[in-house]
């Protein structure tokens, strides 16, 4: 009998991966694209659902045949996404109605002035465990149907659907305008502001508050279920997990113990730590979310630290400045010097999260001399990924009382060894990145394969785990300190540079 594998999907902020896994946990292929960024105004990030959902069209076969496989020996799929960005689309046609809003977008800054405003931000933590940020998706949702001619009534009369890209892709693969089936998952459903983080259903007074009709939503689904069959690109093959990629990276870096923690660089940077089956009450540093839910399991849940910017400062310096012609390039720049200059990049393009949250802040460069060049530059790029780390850390030790033993790292950025030792050395903790750093293609796939019993339980894909490469502390506890108090400096200087809004529109 031939072999049957999992195919898992990572729709990623700057590409889509599909990958095959063998029943070891081994990866077997991987095709990637990535997909077009459009920065239309300062603050406005937007991407094409439509493209992506072509690009998922192609990748799946891709992957398939460089497997040696056919659909018929893929037992499941799983899909794992960027969360936040969000999608309006017309359900009779297919076709969407705007582009996607990303997560990383502040155009609802005024929307989120508003409600704090209107002294509900309170009520909203208390509902949806979330601060009233621009961060989440359901602020751009009303944002689309407030701005959209004509999308707010064709939303109330039940013509239009709105989904972050899992559930795009989901009424997709299951069939489009025939027989798409529109559902979420909790992970993806808890960043909406929507969503009652304790009852994990959607809540009548948040949909009041951002005055969204219900017949848009979809509905809200556990991490490991079968939501419905797919009709292409792979025939018949049930879709039997869905995960926000953070929380599939969790999953997937096997953090199934509370107090487990990961980190994922990628465009962004988000640290979770597993906090066990009761809802967390964190400070507001931090945010508490779903970590994942397995079918009709109880809740596991997570605490959040998410840094806006990490591998897309990396990008800047690539495409804007084009100081560097690849990603990779950076580690080379910034190793030709031995230290950053006293230069200090403060990342906050689209203000700065967690542990500030500060959406008025904006990015700077501080302590430019003639001394400094653009290898400083490159050094500084990194280490602001590695203080950035190392602010949330801290802020997470504070508010809920957790040291970290270590740190498990996956995503794009840690292929730069020398991000790797700056990470050990600034957080004082061993750091690991696993064999298979694909983690959340892999979570997602691990979802799927619990559902059809292709594993068997948490055990077995705990077996699958195996370390590649530890980086361990070798700063000296002096130069961490006065590093980390210019780093602070640095970050006074972004905060608040932006003139706030205060009408909503
Ligand atoms: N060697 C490297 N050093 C630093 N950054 C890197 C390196 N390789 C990739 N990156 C950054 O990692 C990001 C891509 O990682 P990925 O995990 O694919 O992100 P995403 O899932 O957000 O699309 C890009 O922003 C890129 O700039
Ligand atoms: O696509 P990534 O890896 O940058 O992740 C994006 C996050 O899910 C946004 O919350």
């Amino acid at each position: 009998m031939s072999e049957t594998m999992i195919a898992g999907i990572d729709q990623g902020t700057t590409s889509t991966r599909c990958m095959i896994f063998d029943s070891q946990g081994r990866t077997r292929s991987l095709a990637q694209r990535e997909h077009h960024q459009v920065f239309p105004q300062p603050g406005w990030a937007e991407q094409d659902a439509d493209e992506i959902w072509r690009h998922v069209r192609h990748l799946v076969p891709e992957a398939l045949a460089q497997a040696g496989i056919g659909p018929g020996q893929v037992a499941a799929l799983g899909i794992a996404n960027q969360r936040e960005t969000s999608v309006v689309w017309d359900r009779t046609t297919g076709r969407t109605v705007a582009p996607a809003i990303t997560w990383q977008d502040t155009r609802t800054s005024a929307i989120i002035d508003d409600l704090v405003a209107r002294g509900t931000a309170g009520r909203i933590a208390e509902v949806t465990g979330l601060q009233p940020r621009t961060y989440f998706a359901g602020p751009r949702l009303r944002w689309l149907l407030d701005h959209g001619r004509g999308l707010r009534a064709r939303a109330e009369a039940g013509e239009l659907l709105f989904g972050t890209m899992e559930s795009w892709l989901i009424w997709n693969l299951t069939g489009g305008v025939d027989t798409g089936v529109h559902v979420t998952d909790v992970t993806n459903a808890s960043r909406t502001m929507l969503m009652d983080l304790s009852s994990r259903e959607w809540d009548e007074s948040m949909l009041d508050l951002l005055d969204v009709p219900r017949a848009v939503l979809p509905t809200i689904r556990s991490n490991a279920e079968v939501y419905g069959t797919c009709v292409a690109p792979l025939p018949g093959v049930p879709i039997a997990g869905a995960l926000g990629d953070q929380q599939a990276a969790l999953f997937g870096q096997t953090c199934f113990e509370p107090g487990d923690a990961k980190c994922t660089y990628g465009t962004g940077a988000f640290l979770l730590v597993n906090a066990g089956s009761e809802r967390p009450t964190p400070g507001p540093s931090v945010l508490p979310t779903v970590g994942y839910e397995l079918g009709d399991d109880d809740p596991v849940y997570a605490v959040e630290g998410s840094i806006a910017m990490a591998g897309s400062l990396v990008q800047w310096l690539r495409d804007s400045l084009e100081i560097i012609p690849s990603a990779p390039q950076v580690e080379t720049l910034a190793r030709s010097v031995d230290h950053n200059g006293g230069c200090y990049i403060v990342p906050a393009f689209s203000g700065l999260y967690a542990p500030r949250w500060d959406q008025d802040a904006r990015g700077v460069i501080v302590g430019l001399t003639s001394f400094v060049t653009k290898a400083h530059l490159a050094r500084a790029v990194l280490e602001a990924t590695a203080w950035q780390t190392w602010e949330v850390v801290e802020a997470i030790g504070r508010e809920l009382g957790l040291t970290l033993e270590t740190l498990r790292v996956d995503g794009g950025m840690t292929s730069n060894h020398l991000l790797m030792q700056m990470l050990s050395d600034v957080l004082d903790v061993p750091v690991e990145r696993p064999l298979v750093s694909e983690t959340v293609c892999l979570g997602a796939a691990y979802a799927a394969g619990l559902t059809v019993g292709f594993w068997s339980d948490l055990a077995a894909l705990r077996h699958h785990r195996h370390v590649a490469a530890v980086w361990r502390p070798q700063m000296d506890a002096d130069v961490r300190a006065r590093e980390a108090a210019q780093w602070n400096r640095a970050v006074d200087h972004a905060l608040g540079w932006v003139v706030p809004h205060t009408s909503p529109d």
